[in-house]
């Protein structure tokens, strides 16, 4: 026996002694120092250590006694009582470790019982010294004389230390248990498994989430997939095949994992079933050690019989034990104490095992719970597994699907792709003749482009040459052109003239104004005036019962409006365009409405303003090859005395004279020419001659009737083109009223007014009288008037004459004088040889172009045709061109003309 640990002996041998002074030591001082007993069935509780407790065989040391002593030494490191924590804090042990406990607790107090009552039967008998062959078992102490009755007290004292170290081991074993138990309910645990099976759960999940999203991205339209290479859907094909191998690998996976688990359950089931055999085992062997103890204290009862039955060794030591009797009554004492605090303990533990057994029936209920759970969750693990699989089996027929349908596209595919790459050889071999063309085409362009200079530079130097040939032949081409156009230009105006000639060169027309509302108010509101419905130029007049009949170039009823009016008139206002001289003047009483007619009124504008608008907008048209001027004069003639309403003191005197350049032509010399551009342009001119008129008289409307106002319009024309110019003038004449002095009554400066006024219209009277009768001097100077106008009345000057009537029966004698003046005037026709005409020695003009005219413009009236209109009408026109009217319009024309006097 070395250091603190004792070795297991095969055969039964004394050790050393053990002390009896530490024998009868407290259990706290013995479990701290090694001990020795001698233990009849040593070799029972060996076993029972070394099985039931498991425990180490080198912490175990049985000395087992000879077969004198008939008892056995168990020894125990003193270390492992030293280093035992508290029983109360440990103890965790089955029911038979209880049992076992309990028995030999109950055996210690039984021993107990027996030692008090041996005690008490050696102090009656009075004791006795121990025999040489009576000695105990144990060896006595070194200077201590053996007590043969004391020898059984230590071996019960070592007998309930052991069975207490008995109790210890069975705790420490019972502690081991519950930390295994511990230890398998965490390795199999309800929570292992829920979180594997969460895990399980979760990546099922995941895998269901990554199968939908596949297969979405695999049926989902792909619109240029149809028109992908074949390539395409290859390479897809085969990332789906590789795609279902990592999901093949994926599910063996998981199918390892499963059988892993099963794996571990099995294992973890099986350790479970070696552990409750081994638990059964240990059952067994509690049992069996108990049958052993039981039979060790049946052998240690009769031991103690046997050995009660032994007087004389009794007698040896008795007076020994009377010595020694204080002493050990008073270690009695002690032992009693002792004894009391065992038994406290003892109840403890009795305590402390029933709490045991029932933390120890607790943890067999939750090994059964556990087990139920195992059980659960392994059926659990079932059914994933199975809803695995089946999973794993849908994927598997949707991912074989999915294959299939790719491949029959990409097949498909592959068959459209081969038949389009046929039509394209087939469209490849239709191709080479044409190729074969095309680069003999190229061949042939290339020599052409290679030749392209030279060519060029032949059609060039051709072109060059056709295109003098043709601007030759265009220049030709236009100057017949231009030849053409001035022969058109001249036959236009002789149309023209011609067209103004048939209708008459003096044209004499009648207007009726209307009925105002006053004259409608008064008594003579009624009219001598009536029309022919079938002829405007027709007018009646019912004068003292007699209708007089008045035949016109037109009459213009009260209803006809100014626009109507310049319509007849505009053809001879643009004959001035084309160098002729025009006339035009509205004649009648006060009252009638010349005025009205000639200047209008700011609504509704008469001719003058009308005339004007319609040159600008002639020559405007005519811009591309002519060029215009346009100049106005505004002149009054009041008592025979000219003035120019246009200069800034309009009351200075004019007079008309003979140009000085020779040409024998008149002119007025500070007569005012404002060149017009505009519409604006002539209203401004109006303004200041409206202005100025005003400012030289009193009462301007008395005035205005007591004078005759001329506008006078020249237009100059060049045509750059021809060289051609061209020079006409246009009179627009508002002359005085031509009342009777002797209806009028008029005196003074009345009568001096009207004496002048007459004698104007009298010398416009015989102007165009003598025009008529072709005298060889005309008296255009016997007015201021007639000398004014004597270009515009002489020649192939045209000369319009408007007749203003007015409809009140009050008026008709002074309607008669003026219609019977209006019907001479129209009987006289003008000289057309304007060549003639013009070298009059008595014509005026006031243009200084007017020899350029002579020049540049041949004469395009016709030969002279002095003869007039009635008789010119029944010559010249032909038949075609007569009016149903016609013939009676000559005959009432030849009997006016014969009736009617000059006034
Ligand atoms: N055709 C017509 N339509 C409407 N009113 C007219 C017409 N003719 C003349 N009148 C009106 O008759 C009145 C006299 O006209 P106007 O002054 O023109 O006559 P006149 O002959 O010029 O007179 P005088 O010789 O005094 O100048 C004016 O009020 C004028 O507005």
């Amino acid at each position: 026996m070395t250091g603190g640990t004792e070795t297991l002996s095969s055969t039964r041998r004394r050790v050393q002694p053990v002390q009896r002074s530490s024998a009868l030591l407290s259990p706290a001082v013995m479990f701290g120092t090694r001990q020795s007993w001698d233990i009849a069935h040593a070799p029972c509780l060996q076993e029972l250590w070394k099985k039931d407790l498991s425990l180490d065989a080198s912490s175990v040391d049985f000395l087992m006694s000879d077969g004198e002593d008939d008892g056995s030494f168990l020894s125990l490191p003193a270390a492992s009582f030293s280093q035992r924590p508290p029983l109360t804090a440990e103890l965790n042990t089955s029911s038979s470790h209880q049992l076992l406990i309990q028995t030999l607790q109950d055996k210690v107090c039984e021993l107990q019982a027996r030692f008090c009552s041996e005690e008490v039967s050696c102090q009656r008998t009075g004791g006795g010294a121990w025999t040489q062959g009576e000695e105990p078992l144990l060896a006595k102490p070194t200077g201590v004389k053996p007590n043969p009755n004391l020898f059984s007290r230590p071996e019960e004292e070592q007998l309930v230390s052991r069975l207490h170290t008995q109790v210890a081991a069975l705790e420490q074993k019972l502690l081991d248990r519950t930390q295994e138990v511990e230890r398998l309910r965490s390795e199999l645990g309800a929570t292992d498994l829920e979180k594997q099976l969460e895990r399980l759960l979760v990546e099922n999940e995941r895998l269901k989430q990554e199968l939908k999203s596949r297969r979405s991205s695999e049926l989902q339209p792909d619109a240029a997939a149809d028109g992908c290479s074949c390539c395409r859907h290859a390479q897809e094909a085969e990332a789906l095949r590789r795609e279902a191998a990592s999901w093949e690998n994926r599910a063996r996976q998981r199918e390892q994992r499963l059988a892993e688990l099963q794996q571990e359950l099995q294992e973890s089931s099986c350790r479970a079933e070696a552990l409750q055999l081994q638990l059964d085992d240990s059952r067994r062997r509690r049992s069996e050690g108990e049958q052993k103890l039981h039979l060790r204290l049946q052998e240690c009862e009769e031991e103690l019989a046997r050995r009660a039955a032994a007087p004389p060794r009794v007698k040896v030591v008795t007076q020994t034990v009377q010595v020694e009797s204080a002493d050990s009554q008073k270690a009695l004492v002690e032992l009693q104490v002792k004894n009391e605090s065992l038994q406290e303990q003892l109840s403890l533990q009795r305590q402390l095992l029933r709490e045991l057994e029932a933390q120890l029936h607790d943890s067999q209920r939750t090994c059964t719970q556990l087990r139920t759970q195992i059980h659960v969750y392994e059926g659990e693990m079932q059914r994933a597994q199975g809803q695995l699989e089946a999973d794993m089996q849908s994927l598997e027929e949707e991912k074989n699907r999915l294959i299939e349908e790719a491949f029959i596209r990409a097949e498909s595919e592959m068959k459209a792709v081969h038949e389009n790459l046929a039509g394209v050889r087939l469209n490849l071999l239709s191709l080479q003749p044409a190729l074969r063309t095309l680069t003999s085409d190229y061949n042939c362009l290339k020599k052409q482009v290679q030749d392209f200079p030279s060519m060029l530079e032949k059609a060039i130097s051709e072109a060059k040459q056709e295109i003098c040939q043709v601007i030759s032949d265009v220049s030709s081409t236009n100057q017949d052109l231009l030849r053409k156009y001035k022969r058109e230009m001249n036959l236009r105006k002789k149309c023209h003239n011609e067209l103004v000639r048939l209708k008459g060169n003096i044209r004499v027309f009648c207007r009726v104004r209307p009925v105002s509302q006053e004259e409608l108010d008064s008594a003579d509101a009624g009219t001598a005036l009536s029309f022919d419905s079938d002829d405007d130029a027709v007018l009646y007049l019912s004068s003292r019962g007699k209708v007089m009949t008045f035949e016109l170039d037109k009459v213009f009823p009260p209803q006809a409006s100014q626009e109507e009016v310049f319509q007849e008139v505009q053809a001879l206002v643009t004959s001035c365009i084309d160098g002729f001289n025009v006339c035009i003047f509205a004649y009648g009483q006060t009252g009638s409405g010349k005025t009205y007619t000639m200047e209008g009124v700011t609504s509704d504008p008469g001719i003058n303003q009308r005339a004007l608008r319609l040159l600008f907008a002639e020559v405007t048209e005519k811009t591309l090859d002519w060029e215009y001027r346009i100049v106005v004069s505004l002149v009054e003639i009041y008592n025979e005395t000219l003035r120019d309403l246009l200069r800034q003191n309009p009351t200075d005197k004019l007079d008309i004279k003979l140009n000085p350049d020779g040409s024998g032509q008149l002119y007025v010399p500070g007569l005012t020419e404002i060149a017009v551009q505009s519409p604006e342009d002539i209203n401004r001119v109006f303004e200041l001659g409206q202005v100025n008129r005003a400012t030289a008289c009193t009462n301007l409307n008395e005035h205005s009737s007591r004078s005759h106002a001329l506008l006078i319009i020249t237009v100059s024309g060049f045509n750059s083109t021809t060289g051609t110019r061209t020079q006409g003038k246009l009179n627009l004449v508002d002359l005085a009223g031509s009342e009777r002095i002797g209806k009028s009554g008029a005196e003074g400066s009345r009568l001096r007014e009207a004496q002048c006024i007459n004698k104007s219209l009298s010398a416009l009277g015989d102007v165009i009288s003598a025009l008529r009768s072709r005298h060889a001097h005309v008296p255009f100077r016997n007015s201021r008037l007639t000398y004014l106008l004597q270009d515009s009345l002489s020649g192939d000057s045209k000369t319009l004459m408007m007749v203003q009537v007015s409809p009140l029966p009050g008026n008709v004698s002074e309607s008669v004088c003026s219609l019977k003046f209006a019907q001479r005037v129209r009987s006289v026709e003008l000289n057309s040889a304007a060549s003639s005409k013009r070298h009059e020695n008595s014509s005026t003009s006031s243009s200084p172009t007017h020899d350029s005219l002579e020049l540049d413009s041949p004469p395009v009236t016709p030969a002279p045709l002095p003869i007039s209109r009635a008789s010119s009408a029944g010559s010249t026109l032909s038949s075609a061109s007569r009016t149903p009217s016609g013939s009676r319009r000559r005959s009432q024309s030849q009997l006016a003309a014969g009736r009617l006097k000059l006034n």
